[in-house]
């Protein structure tokens, strides 16, 4: 079996694979997208960081591959989607590079403080200014945490202990999370108004991207410090260059950009006020040593046909479980992102029931495919069948598991339902049909629907009165949507019916305003699932 070693991994990981009986390792770091073509032909699993891109080119050029093994936590350079149609695991290793990463953003917070790398540079030009650098405290002053996850709470510990007052909004936490960490729980806008120190710690998700931007930045106090070292992205560039020269913003530290590597000739490495790195979170000797010796022993045991940890699109399971368990693992996770993109950001708990065969047989897996779908777009790729039930456990949502003796008019069915702390519901039952194991989704909120549980669905909840389908259909002929599947379900003669539309393909922001502006609809709902 050869392994390909693209990105440069600790030294320590590399012999770990090259004393492994049967494995063979080819090391070619820094290597031309043509080159990367040429190496994966015949290769069984591919090591990387940030830098080599697996694009399903480089996948489709790699008939052996079984694994792609990502030593840190984004697999943003590895097309997943491509990988899991191949099924070739893709597998990182999440929590090694934490603490490097919290500590590099407490750097740049004291950087934004003090401006230690401009009198440095100043230094070593052969000056003696003791003018132009001094800087504020950390000490009493306001820190705004967005996102806290694994390294948001480190960071928030560390500037504790500087005496800050730690404030945060992470919508998905629950209140009693950040209460136990001593935590203010707020909202992002209470946030923006109150923090003298931002710091970003979330995925780059459709959710969070320039989720700081002009508007943002309106709202911040005048001379503000901003830090981002999760996914550039989350801060748009062009809001914070426009905030930074106005003076809004007094000092920004960044790791991760839009684009990288940054352009040369970018704005930003122009402005005094900023301190930039070149993704380096994750770069210290112990985390790269952790993340180095974890992915080698991952990629290891999938080689040699062993349980498969932290694979970002597939469970722990070995192959004869993994062909039985396979359906419904796929319609498990699209039930749980369904019903998290319909409920409410925050939840109490999640409720599985199992009924019929499904009862049999290895439901674990079914529920950890439910709860990674759920958490899909709250932790992006951070999120596996391994870490999964600790990190909503983190958010402060229970699992409940039943599996239900009655009779139910399915032959098997899986129904999710997330409660949230005030009593609403919100739920989603599916089942598999046919040989083939279609994925179909059987009811939404206890409604009977039955669309296919794939791609892009448009919810609608409207008053029953006639005119209301004619009406939907038309608005998305005229946006260039086409309608794949549509099926309908109300309780009763003019109370609330409910739309559930499969679509080939994503309605206009005009076109979803206007559904959601119409007298007579309650609820229009784009989900991807
Ligand atoms: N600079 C680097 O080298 C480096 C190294 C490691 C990780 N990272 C990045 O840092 C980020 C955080 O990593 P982590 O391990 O702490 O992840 P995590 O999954 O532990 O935490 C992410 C947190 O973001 C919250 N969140 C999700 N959507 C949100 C939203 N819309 N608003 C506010 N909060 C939201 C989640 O609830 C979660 O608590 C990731 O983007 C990761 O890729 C960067
Ligand atoms: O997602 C990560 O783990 C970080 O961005 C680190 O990336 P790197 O391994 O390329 O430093």
């Amino acid at each position: 079996m050869k392994v390909l070693v693209a990105d440069k991994i600790s030294p320590k990981g590399v012999a770990f694979l090259r004393a492994q009986t049967g494995i063979e390792v080819i090391e070619a770091y820094g290597s031309s997208a043509e080159k990367v073509l040429e190496l994966v032909k015949d290769v069984h699993a591919i090591a990387v960081r940030s830098e080599t891109k697996i694009t399903a080119e480089v996948l489709a050029a790699a008939p052996l591959l079984k694994v792609v093994g990502r030593a840190g936590v984004g697999v943003d350079n590895v097309d997943v989607e491509a990988a899991t149609e191949r099924g070739v695991v893709v597998m990182n290793t999440p929590s090694g590079n934490t603490i490097a990463t919290a500590e590099l953003t407490f750097t740049h917070m004291l950087c934004g403080a003090r401006p230690v790398p401009q009198a440095a540079a100043s230094m070593r030009g052969g000056q003696w200014d003791r003018k132009s650098f001094s800087g504020i405290e950390l000490f009493r002053k306001t820190l705004g945490i967005v996102g806290l996850g694994r390294i948001g709470s480190e960071v928030a510990k560390r500037a504790q202990a500087f005496g800050m007052r730690v404030l945060a909004f992470d919508p998905y936490l629950a209140p009693s999370r950040a209460k136990a960490m001593q935590i203010e729980n707020v909202s992002l806008d209470e946030l923006l108004a109150q923090a003298d120190y931002i710091t970003v710690h979330m995925p780059l998700t459709d959710d969070t991207h320039y989720m700081i931007d002009e508007g943002a930045f309106e709202k911040c106090k005048k001379g503000l410090r901003i830090f981002n070292c999760a996914r550039g992205g989350i801060i748009k560039e062009a809001a914070l260059l426009a905030a930074l020269k106005s003076g809004k913003v007094a000092a920004a530290g960044l790791d991760v950009y839009e684009d990288e590597p940054l352009a040369a000739d970018s704005e930003l490495r122009k402005l005094p006020n900023v301190t930039l790195t070149p993704h380096l979170g994750a770069s210290t000797a112990e985390a790269q040593e952790s993340v180095g010796i974890e992915i080698a022993e991952q990629i290891a045991d999938v080689l040699r046909g062993g349980v498969i940890r932290n694979a970002v699109n597939m469970p722990s399971l070995d192959a004869a479980s993994l062909k039985v368990l396979g359906p419904y693992l796929d319609l498990g996770a699209k039930l749980g992102t369904l019903v998290q993109q319909i409920g409410p950001q925050q939840i109490a708990s999640l409720r599985i029931t199992y009924w019929g065969r499904i009862v049999d047989l290895d439901s674990n897996a079914i529920t950890r495919a439910i709860q990674q779908g759920f958490l899909r777009r709250i932790s992006g790729e951070s999120v596996n069948f391994v870490n999964s039930p600790v990190m909503l456990e983190r958010l402060g949502v229970k699992v409940e598991v039943i599996k239900s003796g009655e009779n139910s008019s399915y032959t098997e069915l899986i129904h999710v339902e997330a409660l949230a702390a005030d009593g609403s519901r919100h739920s989603a039952a599916g089942t598999l049909i046919g040989k083939t194991n279609q994925r179909r989704i059987v009811a939404i909120n206890e409604r009977g629907v039955e669309v296919d549980a794939s791609g892009k669905l448009l919810l609608i909840e409207n008053r029953d009165q006639p005119g209301m389908i004619g009406y939907v259909g038309t608005l998305l002929g005229k946006d260039g949507v086409n309608i794949a599947n549509m099926s309908l379900s109300r309780q009763e003669a003019g109370q609330t019916a409910l739309m559930v539309i499969n679509l080939d393909s994503e309605p206009s922001a005009a076109a979803r305003a206007e559904l959601k502006n119409h007298a007579a609809i309650k609820l229009a709902k784009f989900v991807h699932l």
